[in-house]
């Protein structure tokens, strides 16, 4: 199983590299750290699992983040309301790639956080409020998934990581929390 100790962490060459495109249908390697990746997340945000293997909570892994510089991500948003089982995203998601999204630009109120980062980056980190994406899963379907606001965010500071970009990239060095015009600030 993933455990912290298997991500690398800022300052790694890894994290600075566009990842590999992966042929189509995924070998049963990529396969096994895809659901690895996925299981990771859903660990991270049990409490007990997470106090018992010191795991920091996440709704989204890059296969960079593991040293695997190929273009594969993981996300699992659970549902908002307590108790409701149903995750509003879970999925691996091979080659993804935005293919249309809004002018207008979001950003999270709190700012982002990201596992391959031990520090706490204050500021708002711009990015588009709606994307469509396309995918492969492991089992190798094609899929197009149009996302708006928080699980949107999460794909895209994903999807940054397959391409060497790490959050704080996006923050203005000067005015940290400056809000540009139409931004819209998910909370
Ligand atoms: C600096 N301020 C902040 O971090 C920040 C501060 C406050 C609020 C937000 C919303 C912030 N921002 C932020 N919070 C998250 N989590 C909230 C807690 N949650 C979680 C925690 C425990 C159990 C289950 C779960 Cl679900 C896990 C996810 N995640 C991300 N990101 C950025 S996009 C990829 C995603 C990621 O997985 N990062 C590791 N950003
Ligand atoms: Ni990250």
């Amino acid at each position: 199983m993933i455990t912290m100790k298997d991500i690398i962490k800022e300052g790694h060459p890894t994290l600075r590299l566009t990842a590999e495109e992966l042929p189509i249908p995924v070998s049963p390697e990529v396969k096994q750290l895809g659901k690895d990746m996925l299981t990771f997340l859903i660990n991270s945000q049990d409490p007990e699992l997470a106090e018992k293997y010191q795991l920091r909570a996440g709704v989204g892994l890059a296969a960079p983040q593991v040293n695997q510089s190929i273009r594969m991500i993981a996300v699992h948003i659970p549902g908002i309301e307590e108790g409701i089982d149903e995750p509003i995203l879970s999925t691996v998601m091979i080659n993804p790639k935005i293919v249309s999204h809004s002018v207008q630009n979001a950003c999270l109120a709190e700012g982002e956080g990201c596992l391959s980062v031990d520090r706490d980056v204050p500021g708002y980190v711009p990015r588009h409020s709606r994307v469509t994406v396309t995918y492969y899963d492991l089992e190798g379907n094609k899929h197009k998934k149009r996302l708006k606001n928080y699980p949107a965010i999460v794909v895209q500071h994903e999807i940054d990581h397959i391409n060497g970009i790490m959050f704080y990239d996006h923050i203005n060095e000067e005015s940290p929390y400056y809000l540009e015009e139409g931004m819209d600030v998910i909370s």
